[in-house]
């Protein structure tokens, strides 16, 4: 299968239609953090519901001013004041409580002076007279749409879905994920490593980029460089949703991924993407599975998995926007022309500017670990100089989904 590489943008649209579609369920709020909502989100309730004092002082009708004013009761938060506030009358409020009936103005404790029931203005009376009332609805009214479809919930939306009078809310189930770590150089992480070998560690990288998406992780290996023993692997795993290996993805003759795929039934899509690093990927399907083949080199593996693995997961999960986005940043230093394949270089930035690791060899992971960035290096492009804008992707929370 020796057809030309596919472009960054064919592939990952390529891998994200044949992302497996997960049943919705219905989960409490508070267990919703890092899933996407799947239908959008109404209020079932006005916020605040009625006006509301932004500040301590007291509440009475613009009309009445300059005062003084007779203090008649007081409006706390959560217990409201029961009358109606006359002419020459206020009532004492605290920041949270109801605006009384009859009042339009609330005057700052700081602005007045008061002796027993007698009130006066001893500042400036609030300009506009409704300056420290939240309206009702100031917020949000019953039935609008809050979140939409897609919207990932953090820490901001598991409170406005709590505000908004929901107990639970529907998101996809989780994602089941098998990472396969396989090679025979490789060994247990924490075990005493020869001259031939090293520890496995894409995938625990792995794992922990999609550690914060709601996915059930088993983490296989590492499994010889066998075809049966990889056939099996992915035997094994045949209940996930999305399988991932990384190593053996290549040319070479223990480069086995694309065998043991071709063994378990399981359907190639593309192989190949013009990236540097992360040449090799490879894209199968096993029914409603999707097998992605990492590169094993470790910045390699990084890189696709951000590119490519991530996006994946998000748009099973129901993301809205499952890609990750460039923005502009200002090269502290030079950055040498582009060669045939686009770059993905371990960059750090440092809110400035941005500075290219020297080492960029997609076998290295210290860079990976100094890096905050990728700089998107265009194939062909010409050498840039520093100061000049390029695109890169930050590596917000080191890469975490
Ligand atoms: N003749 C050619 N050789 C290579 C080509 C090519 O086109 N022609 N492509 C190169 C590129 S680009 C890459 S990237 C690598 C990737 O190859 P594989 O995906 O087959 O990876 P392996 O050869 O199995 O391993 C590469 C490297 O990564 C280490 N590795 C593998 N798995 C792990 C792991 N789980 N944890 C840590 N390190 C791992 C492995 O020991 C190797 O050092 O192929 C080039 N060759
Ligand atoms: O494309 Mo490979 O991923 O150079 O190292």
């Amino acid at each position: 299968m020796k057809t030309p590489p596919l472009q960054l943008a064919e592939a990952q649209a390529r891998l994200l239609a044949l992302a497996p579609s997960l049943s919705v369920e219905h989960r409490a709020v508070a267990e919703c953090l890092g899933h996407y909502i799947a239908t959008p989100l109404h209020a079932r309730r006005t916020q605040p519901a009625a006006p509301l004092s932004a500040m301590d002082g007291h509440a009475m009708r613009a009309a009445d001013l300059p005062g003084p004013w007779r203090v008649i009761g007081e409006s706390a938060a959560g217990h409201p004041f029961g009358g109606t506030v006359g002419r020459g009358e206020a009532v004492r409020i605290s920041t949270g409580a109801m605006l009384p009936a009859g009042a339009d103005m609330v005057l700052l404790q700081e602005d007045s002076a008061r002796d027993g029931e007698t009130l006066t203005l001893t500042g400036e009376p609030p300009a506009p007279p409704g300056r420290h009332i939240r309206p009702a609805g100031m917020d949000f009214t019953a039935d609008t749409t809050l979140i939409e479809a897609g919207t990932r919930i953090g820490p901001a939306q598991i409170a406005l879905a709590i505000a908004a009078g929901h107990s639970h809310l529907a998101v996809r189930r989780p994602l089941r994920l098998t990472v396969i770590d396989s090679g025979d150089e490789l060994v247990r992480p924490g075990n005493t490593t020869r001259l031939h070998q090293l520890p496995a560690s894409n995938g625990p990288m792995l794992c922990a980029m999609a550690s914060a998406l709601p996915c059930d992780i088993s983490h296989i290996g590492p499994i010889a460089d066998r075809i049966e023993d990889l056939a099996a692997a992915l035997d094994g795993a045949h209940e996930a949703d999305v399988v991932v290996t990384s190593g053996g993805a290549s040319v070479g003759d223990h480069d086995l991924v694309r065998p043991a795929l071709e063994a378990v039934g399981a359907k190639i899509d593309f192989w190949r993407v013009g990236i540097k690093p992360g040449k090799p990927l490879l894209v199968a399907t096993r029914g409603n599975q999707v097998i992605i083949g990492l590169p094993g080199n470790p910045a390699s593996a990084f890189v696709t998995a951000f590119l490519f693995l991530l996006p994946l997961l998000r748009a099973s999960l129901g993301a809205a926007s499952p890609l990750p986005r460039t923005i502009p940043a200002r090269l502290a230093g030079p950055m040498g022309p582009g060669g045939s394949r686009m770059e993905f270089l371990r960059a750090h930035w440092d809110g400035n500017g941005v500075t290219l690791d020297e080492l960029q060899d997609s076998g290295a992971l210290s860079p990976l670990a100094r890096a905050n960035a990728l700089v998107v290096r265009e194939a062909g492009s010409e050498r840039k100089e520093g100061g000049t804008d390029v695109p890169i992707y930050l590596l917000e929370n080191g890469g975490i989904a």
